[in-house]
């Protein structure tokens, strides 16, 4: 599984956390930047990672921001985009189940490392159901 991640600078510390994790658990993961701290605007990285993720470059894609709102707001504006704004296990596992999220939001300034890292780990490694939920999808992106 292919996976790229990007952040701004409110979520770059998470973002290099989880890169670090990813690497030493041999994820194929790609790290979109930003490459420092300094002050970016979250839909310059939103945008061009959700658009690469559409595309199939990647398989699924991590935007981290302060909140992840606004990565989740400029992630889901393009087309095929699927992308979930997480802070909780449950919810990390059900988004995949039920809405078959490619892309998973969070905010750096909202949740600790750990849940973090969990949250990421479950989000990686649950299937979509399909079954009911197929169809549901489908009206998305229609
Ligand atoms: O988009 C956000 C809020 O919905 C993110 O949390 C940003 O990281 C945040 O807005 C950045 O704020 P800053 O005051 O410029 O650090």
């Amino acid at each position: 599984m292919k996976v790229i991640i990007g952040s701004d600078h409110g979520g770059f510390n998470l973002k290099n956390t989880i890169v670090s994790e990813l690497k030493e658990k041999d994820v194929d993961i790609t790290d979109f930047g930003p490459g420092s701290d300094d002050s970016v605007d979250y839909p310059d990285f939103a945008k061009p990672l959700a658009e690469k993720v559409a595309a199939g470059e990647y398989d699924k894609g991590i935007l981290i921001c302060g909140t992840g709102i606004g990565m989740s707001i400029s992630a889901n504006k393009v087309k095929g985009i699927r992308c979930a704004l997480v802070h909780d296990t449950f919810s990390a596992r059900a988004t995949r189940e039920h809405n078959d999220s490619n892309i998973l939001a969070m905010g750096e300034r909202v949740i600790g490392k750990g849940l973090a890292s969990d949250i990421v780990d479950i989000w990686l490694n649950t299937e979509f159901e399909g079954g009911r939920h197929e169809k549901r999808v489908r009206k998305i992106e229609e």
